[in-house]
């Protein structure tokens, strides 16, 4: 049996570490890494793929901390109150955290791209299944184990559902620090838009473990300059380090491999 992915990683010590984002670049003995580029023309509409149903129960929100790669908004996950299912999947996944990636200037900043158009930023919502699994730890570990939803985000309106966040951000500037966050609908960042793209994938940072099905929106959220300037003020660096700008901390992109990308539209 091959060594689990994280045994790979720790093993391979030699791996190039990505000088501005702390990801391995390829993993040893990974088939199925992400972010990846979908390519539209090769995507295949598959008809037995449901709508994806989403049910976020705002209460279940506790807090925004800093962890020193991005910003994550993580939720109560004891019950089924925050629940995405249907879609590809087979069984109902809980939202445990969301988080997003970003640039250090509007250009790039998205993980996954679309015929290698890259946004500036990208939002991720990250759900375990909680059906087959007792804890995120123990799902984060099989290959059907969690769900993320990535969203584009595009330079463009104000968005009214992101300030909330927005606002937040000063109050977790540096690594480690973190901030009570109540009543936040995170469906609200979701797109009108039901269309997806759908493939098997990895994490995107350690332990890169290969275990997310990923739903990808077609759709782009617009948000302002300064809203995504807001994001570009936050610090990978603890208080008294010499202080470095949480941008680019995105991970290339990684080899298709022999996958398919599925879509849920034609
Ligand atoms: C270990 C916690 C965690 C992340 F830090 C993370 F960045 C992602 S990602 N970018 O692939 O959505 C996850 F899915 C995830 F579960
Ligand atoms: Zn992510």
């Amino acid at each position: 049996r091959p060594c689990s992915l994280a045994i790979c990683i720790h093993k391979n010590r030699n791996d190039a570490l990505h000088p501005l984002w702390q990801s391995p670049l390829s993993v040893p003995g990974g088939t199925r890494q992400s972010p990846i580029d979908i390519q539209w023309r090769d995507s295949i509409f598959d008809p037995y793929l449901r709508p994806l149903k989403t049910s976020y129960d705002p209460d279940t929100c506790l807090h925004i901390w800093n962890n020193g790669y991005s910003f994550l908004v993580e939720f109560e996950d004891s019950a089924d109150k925050s629940i995405i299912m249907g879609g590809p999947l087979e069984n109902q996944y809980r939202l445990k955290q969301f988080h997003f990636h970003w640039g250090a200037i509007n250009e790039w900043g998205s993980e996954h791209t679309i015929d290698s158009r890259v946004y500036p930023a990208e939002l991720h919502l990250v759900h375990w299944n909680a059906v087959k699994y007792e804890s995120f730890e123990d799902a984060v570990m099989e290959g059907n184990g969690l769900a993320v939803i990535g969203v584009f985000l595009k330079l463009g309106a104000y968005h009214e559902g992101l300030q909330k966040l927005v606002d937040a951000l000063p109050a977790v500037k540096h690594k480690d620090e973190i901030v009570e966050f109540d009543s936040f609908d995170p469906s609200c960042l979701l797109p009108s838009c039901p269309d997806y793209w759908t493939y098997a994938g990895s994490l995107t940072t350690p332990p890169l473990t290969e275990s997310v099905t990923w739903i990808i929106k077609k759709k782009a959220i617009e948000v302002d300059e300064d809203q995504l300037e807001a994001f570009r003020m936050l610090l990978f660096t603890s208080p008294g380090e010499e202080e470095k700008r949480m941008v680019d901390n995105f991970r290339p992109l990684q080899p298709l491999m022999n996958r398919t990308v599925r879509s849920s539209f034609q």
